[in-house]
């Protein structure tokens, strides 16, 4: 994706000038747009723009991509907040460089805002990037949607592991430690710009997820019954730092079919439950093989998102306590396919999968 792309959709080259034009204040890049003021590359074309301190102009011809990132992510004004928008399958989210401190740049309330989809940025979530605490690298903290602090995200540090490489610039295969809400994760950058992450040991301890229902296995909660909507649901909760409530049938239907699934209507009663304090996450999975699933989900604090990180390391461990499935799965989500892994020898569970770039941005707070 151009530079011009992520500031803005359209760009104007001086050959097209009729193009809808976007149109970049100086003080974001002085010196490239005052170099540009001098350049044969550079024409206003006064029909599309309003005569002001603003100007046309094709980023591309003028800077390296990467002074043009840094530039823009080094610009400080106040009552601004400069942000890059990612997405892991569709689940997306904003991302600060919180470097220099360990206080929020946004608060929950104004994170509320950044993730309306028609009065802000629109996004499921705010994800802060921190100075590591307890010997770690980084900090990773995260602000769902409606404002509340979950522990973990797994498509969010996915995200943010690939933020933290566009910030310091690396190269290459990269790994490095973030602590979380649940302790120290380790993110590692594959050759192929994928993100695998050690998501660590699933919680099953049903006072520790926290779950109210009755214990079934080892004091877990695997297969019980659970009455939602009228509906006598099958469910098994998993704590991957965040909490979970796994569903593959119910005594009505002993396979689901997660498309007929009424998301919106079904998914608060399960997130506002009392047997979760907490509340929930909850996700609906179909098994397609052993080694392959596919599952939607109600996030707490979120609502329907197109794919959860930690919910698929879930469903996976859930898959495998109720004998659906192998330890090795690639989960599908609406936003595409992540690869699980719930190692026995380690008892972590591990999960590969994407992380874009969508746009950058600044934004009055
Ligand atoms: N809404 C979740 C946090 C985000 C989890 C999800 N987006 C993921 O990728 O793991 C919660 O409150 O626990």
């Amino acid at each position: 994706m151009s530079m011009a792309g992520i500031i803005s959709n359209a760009v104007v080259s001086p050959s097209r000038t009729s193009l809808p034009s976007f149109q970049l204040h100086r003080q974001f890049f002085p010196n490239q747009v005052n170099t540009l003021l001098r350049s044969s590359v550079f024409r206003i074309s006064p029909s599309s723009i309003r005569i002001s301190a603003s100007s046309i102009i094709n980023l591309e011809a003028v800077a390296p991509q990467e002074d043009l990132k840094t530039a823009f992510l080094d610009q400080k004004e106040t009552g601004f907040l400069h942000f890059v928008k990612y997405h892991g399958l569709g689940n997306d989210f904003i991302l600060v460089d919180n470097r220099d401190s360990l206080e929020p740049k946004v608060t929950p309330e104004q994170a509320v805002k950044l993730c309306d989809r028609n009065f802000g940025v629109g996004a499921d979530g705010v994800i802060f990037a921190m100075p590591g605490i307890n010997g770690t690298d980084y900090t990773m903290r995260i602000f769902n949607s409606d404002g509340s602090e979950p522990e973990m995200c797994g498509n969010g540090v996915r995200c943010f592991a690939r933020f933290i490489v566009e910030l310091e610039n690396l190269r290459g295969k990269q790994s490095f430690t973030v602590y979380t809400g649940v302790g120290v994760i380790v993110p590692e950058i594959q050759d192929d710009g994928k993100v695998k992450v050690d998501m660590g040991e699933p919680v099953l301890k049903a006072l520790d997820v926290p779950t109210t229902l009755p214990v079934t296995k080892d004091h877990a909660v695997v297969k019980a019954g659970l009455e939602v909507d009228g509906v006598t649901w099958n469910v098994t909760c998993v704590s991957m730092g965040n909490p979970h409530c796994v569903t593959f049938s119910s005594k009505e239907l002993q396979k689901l079919v997660v498309d007929d699934i009424n998301l919106p209507k079904i998914g608060p009663k399960f997130e506002h439950h009392k047997v979760f304090p907490a509340r929930i996450n909850t996700e609906f999975v179909e098994v397609f093989s052993r080694g392959h699933l596919k599952m939607r989900v109600w996030e707490r604090g979120a609502g329907a998102t197109l794919a959860c990180g930690t919910g698929a390391c879930a469903v996976v461990v859930a898959a495998v306590l109720e004998g659906h499935a192998d330890r090795i799965c690639n989960v599908d989500l609406p936003g595409g396919p992540l690869e699980i892994e719930w190692r026995e020898h380690d008892n972590h569970v591990y999960m590969t999968g994407p992380a874009e770039v969508v746009f950058y941005g600044c934004v009055p707070l």
